[in-house]
């Protein structure tokens, strides 16, 4: 049985569920069969994104807290805050070329992260149409955008800014939608994972700037020396820096686990500082992408053996940063009850 000291909890709700009751929903992010932009819709901070390609995918992620929020718009943002939490949305139209859009979506966060008052980013997701073509000048629009993140990070958080665990994967349509959680006061830190180059270590091969994301983003309520939730970036098949087993979706999903297993690792966490291990059958909230439908059964299998049966999974088929990769998987290991 988990627990969330936190206060904040991601739950995951397939159509015709009873919605999550007695606590307050903080954001929601609907995954659809189209987008739909950010606003404030029943009083609670919306954004869907079109990721399902069918109705089997449809699903909302709900963030519930403690404390009624306050939700509102900001420039183009939608948010809402609670006095420990903060959730952000933000959508950027279809465009030719995406690294100024995202340097101007990257500040208006900052700003509003600044004017709030919830310095500690936990955990950030984007979902980027098209993400393996070419954009206007025949740059590859994944590489794009890391150009204009990496841009807002150096001047808002300078060239070493550390930056939370992160997902950056492909949609089926709606530009780039994204959305972030950060805590006012929550103990936030960033984990690494030995059999990986941090991603803004890079080498150029993979674009003018580098992807800026941690393995992992470990979060502890104020007075808990302990890992309360440990959110672990999206991950694939890289060992190094390099994809491994191209072609290859079944050897892909192991190294991807071993991976999220590595990062989890008491080994891990105590390099870290931090007297806490989990593994993969403390993950709940999975999300699979996979870029090929008839890798799904092959990806089902290998979750199915890897995490625990009361895991909430979904499984999405979309294009992945990589070319070359075939699946990535994230999730959250909740603290443990004693
Ligand atoms: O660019 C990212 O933020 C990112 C890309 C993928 O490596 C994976 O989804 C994790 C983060
Ligand atoms: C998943 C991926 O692309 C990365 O770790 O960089």
């Amino acid at each position: 049985m988990a627990t969330y000291p936190n206060g904040l909890r991601g739950r995951l709700v397939r159509p015709h569920e009873e919605p999550p009751s007695g606590r307050h929903l903080l954001g929601r992010v609907a995954f659809l069969d189209h987008h739909r932009p950010p606003a404030v819709r029943d009083g609670v901070a919306d954004m869907g994104v079109h990721l399902a390609r069918d109705e089997s995918a449809l699903v909302t992620e709900v963030w519930e807290t403690d404390a009624p929020p306050t939700s509102g718009m900001y420039r183009d943002l939608v948010y809402a805050h609670d006095g420990e939490y903060l959730f952000c949305a933000g959508q950027i139209p279809e465009g030719g070329s995406y690294r100024e859009p995202v340097r101007e979506a990257y500040d208006a966060a900052f700003d509003l992260i600044s004017e709030l008052g919830y310095p500690h980013v936990i955990r950030i997701w984007h979902f980027i149409n098209d993400i393996n073509r070419a954009n206007a000048d025949g740059m590859e629009i994944y590489r794009d955008f890391c150009l204009g993140r990496a841009e807002a990070v150096d001047r808002r958080l300078g060239p070493a800014g550390e930056m939370p665990a992160a997902t950056g994967i492909g949609s089926l349509g709606g530009g780039i939608s994204w959305y972030l959680l950060t805590s006012r006061s929550g103990r936030v830190r960033h984990l690494e994972n030995p059999l990986q180059v941090p991603a803004p270590s890079y080498p150029h091969r993979y674009g003018p700037r580098p992807p800026k994301f941690a393995r992992a983003t470990s979060l502890s309520p104020p007075g808990l020396d302990g890992a309360g939730d440990i959110f672990v970036a999206g991950t694939a098949s890289i060992l190094g820096h390099e994809t491994v087993h191209e072609g290859d979706v079944a050897k892909q999903c192991d190294v991807t686990l071993a991976n999220m297993a590595k990062v989890l690792s008491r080994e891990n966490l105590l390099a870290h500082g931090i007297d806490d291990g989990r593994t993969l059958k403390d993950l709940r909230l999975v999300k699979v992408y996979l870029r090929h439908e008839e890798d799904l059964e092959a990806v089902r299998s290998a979750c199915a053996e890897a995490f625990s049966d009361t895991a909430e999974i979904v499984y999405f088929t979309v294009d992945i940063c990589r070319s070359d990769l075939l699946v990535e998987i994230e999730g959250i290991a909740p603290r443990p009850t004693a």
